[in-house]
């Protein structure tokens, strides 16, 4: 066969969808069509009298080439693994992604891509016998060649038996974006939730936050079978002080007021809170009405011996009346009977003159 029939012949079998080439017998190409070019496809080599080669090799199949187009334009990291997690395939996107090229995974494994503290978790999740292979996507942090780690959102499919491709095929996407933007939403949600329950003015929890509060430590005192003290504190004459110095300078003595009550509630469990306007109020768990008694005295005190010179020229002396309930709950009852006997306390300590602690038990 000539020359010109070799020409012949590879066009006629690039037609037929069959790679063809020639080469001479040192090794060297001839001929050949674009098909032989394509691909790693297991070719047949015949040699002939002369010692040139012919090698023919199938055409790669339509589906090979589909996935290969697909993996290889993919942005998503396509990986097949074996049984043991060997890496058999992995797609241009490594380099984004991992910080290497495909063919540095090649010898290592699926498990060594992810970090080794989430490691075992991650492999028991999706490739032991009671993992659910094709199981929704999950987080977790990849481990990239210059040692730094990036979240990566995986999703691992079983491979039918035969396929020539693996066991498992994995796709990682990015998310370290959207790890971040969920960091932040949450972040941003806690500030929320904590602005949402806390008072602007004095920086203490508000009434909502309070009433849960004292809700919660209600049950508790009443499944525990413990005492549960409440505090209802009221600055006196405040209309008075508003109306002298004007209602700023009134915020002024309100925030110094919770700050003094603040510092004085040091016992974990304890919360003092802004019970609305000039009122504030204290929930005690575990305390009994002796110890509320010492408590308030306390607050008492320290109200009236502090020094407001900083909020107005010479200061101005400001006193609080508090009301003290205190009680083992008991079935059947609520949270609100402590409310209403701590405002009746506080009432009974107005009347009685301000500046004063009463406590109804
Ligand atoms: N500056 C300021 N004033 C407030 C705030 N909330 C309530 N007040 C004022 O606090 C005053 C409370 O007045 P009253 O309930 O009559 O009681 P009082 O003048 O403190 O007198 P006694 O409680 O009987 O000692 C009212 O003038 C309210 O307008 C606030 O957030 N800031």
């Amino acid at each position: 066969m000539n020359e010109a029939d070799f020409h012949a012949l590879a066009q006629l079998l690039e037609g037929q969808g069959v790679g063809f080439a020639l080469t001479d017998h040192g090794g060297r190409a001839l001929i050949s069509n674009k098909l032989h070019r394509h691909g790693s496809l297991r070719s047949h080599t015949l040699t002939l009298n002369d010692g040139r080669r012919v090698a023919i090799m199938p055409r790669p199949a339509d589906t090979d080439i589909r996935f290969k187009l697909l993996a290889e334009h993919s942005t998503d990291l396509i990986v097949a693994v074996d049984a043991d997690l060997a890496i058999r395939y992995a797609s241009p996107a490594t380099s984004g992604l991992l910080g290497c090229l495909p063919q540095d995974l090649h010898g290592h494994t699926l498990a060594e891509l992810v970090v080794p503290e989430e490691r075992a978790a991650f492999i028991a999740r999706h490739f032991t016998k009671a993992a659910q292979h094709g199981r929704g996507p999950e987080l977790f942090r990849a481990l990239r060649r210059d040692g730094s780690t990036r979240w990566v959102e995986a999703r691992v499919a079983s491979l039918p038996p035969g396929n020539g491709l693996g066991d498992y095929l994995v796709t990682l996407r990015d998310a370290e974006q959207r790890k971040r933007a969920e960091e932040a939403l949450g972040q941003a949600n806690a500030e929320l939730s904590a602005l949402a329950s806390t008072d602007a003015l004095t920086g203490l929890p508000n009434r909502r936050q309070f009433d849960a509060t004292l809700q919660k430590e209600w049950y508790r005192a009443l499944r525990d079978g413990a005492p549960l003290a409440l505090m209802m504190i009221d600055v006196d004459h405040f209309k008075a002080l508003n109306d002298l110095f004007g209602h700023q300078t009134g915020d002024g003595f309100l925030a110094r007021v919770g700050r003094i009550i603040r510092d004085n509630v040091r016992r974990a469990g304890d919360m003092a809170a802004r019970y609305g306007g000039e009122e504030f109020a204290v929930v005690l768990p575990g305390t009994g009405a002796a110890g509320a008694l010492e408590m308030a005295e306390l607050m008492r005190r320290a109200v009236a011996s502090t020094d407001f010179s900083a909020i107005v020229e010479g200061g101005y002396p400001i006193s609080v009346s508090i009301g003290v309930a205190a009680s083992v709950p008991l079935a059947g009852a609520g949270s609100a009977a402590l409310v209403h006997n701590a405002d009746a306390a506080l009432y009974q300590a107005k009347r009685n003159g301000r500046n004063r602690v009463e406590i109804l038990q």
